[in-house]
């Protein structure tokens, strides 16, 4: 049987700008599948901490990329069996995550295990390399972002839910450090392409941002 082409939906963009967000509800709108890249490279990252490796050791954390034992079921990530859906969103877990993304080796030992998502009915993939490295041949590419107050906004009343105390100004040094760090390293670095659409969602609600993706892919053709 012809192989059948597999629609893909990517979202690229710095940290806070609604990635995983946006990503999720349009999946569902689409019905189709997720991929949370940002959360393969958390996982990779909790399990070195609680190994005790350090972030510069570069084998040491191939090596437990090669052997990571996460499934992604009913809304809950799993690392060696144990639910750590939450303890993998700590910042500690995202800046330790942006460190070792630098490692090429590391990119492509998770290489595969994304592009396995690929399956009809479609996907919709967020994180940092979807489009310009992951799926180059994607339906349609969306580097989606926001200036940094509104970033550092976001993220300060998500953590506030969650009971975490921050600083706005201690927020948008770290989103500025990681985003640097993301979009500075060799290996696929964090980048808006030539074939990539920009949405800026600076002053739009998450039901606006959905209805422009929604709008794009339409606009793409893909739908028959
Ligand atoms: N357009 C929007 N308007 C207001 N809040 C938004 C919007 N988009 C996302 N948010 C909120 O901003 C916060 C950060 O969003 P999210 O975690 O999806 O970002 P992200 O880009 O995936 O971040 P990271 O890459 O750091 O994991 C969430 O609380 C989310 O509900
Ligand atoms: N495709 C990706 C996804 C994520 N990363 C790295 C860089 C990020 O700072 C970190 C955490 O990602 P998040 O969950 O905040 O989206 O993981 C990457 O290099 N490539």
């Amino acid at each position: 049987m012809k192989n059948q082409y597999v629609p893909v939906i990517t979202l690229d963009g710095p940290s806070a700008s609604g990635k995983g967000t946006i990503a999720r509800l349009v999946s569902q709108a689409l019905g189709f599948h997720y991929l949370d890249s940002g959360a393969l490279y958390r996982l990779v990252a909790l399990a070195a901490m609680k190994r005790g490796v350090d972030a510069g050791d570069e084998q040491g954390v191939v090596g437990i990329a090669r052997s990571l034992d996460v499934s992604f079921a009913d809304s809950s990530i799993r690392l060696d069996g144990i639910d750590v859906s939450d303890e993998i969103r700590a910042e500690a877990c995202g800046e330790y995550a942006s460190k070792i993304a630098q490692y090429s080796a590391l990119r492509v030992e998770l290489l595969e295990r994304q592009r396995d998502l690929r399956k009809l009915p479609g996907l919709v993939a967020d994180g940092r390399d979807m489009g310009s490295v992951i799926f180059p041949d994607a339906t349609l590419k969306i580097y989606l972002t926001a200036n940094e107050e509104e970033r550092a906004r976001r993220r300060h009343k998500q953590l506030m839910e969650k009971g975490i105390n921050a600083s706005i100004a201690h927020l948008v040094l770290a989103l500025r450090e990681r985003d640097e760090r993301d979009s500075k390293r060799v290996a696929s670095p964090l980048q808006q392409c030539e074939d990539t659409r920009l949405l800026d969602t600076t002053g739009l609600n998450i039901d606006q941002v959905v209805g422009k993706v929604l709008g794009m892919y339409a606009d793409s053709g893909s739908i028959e």
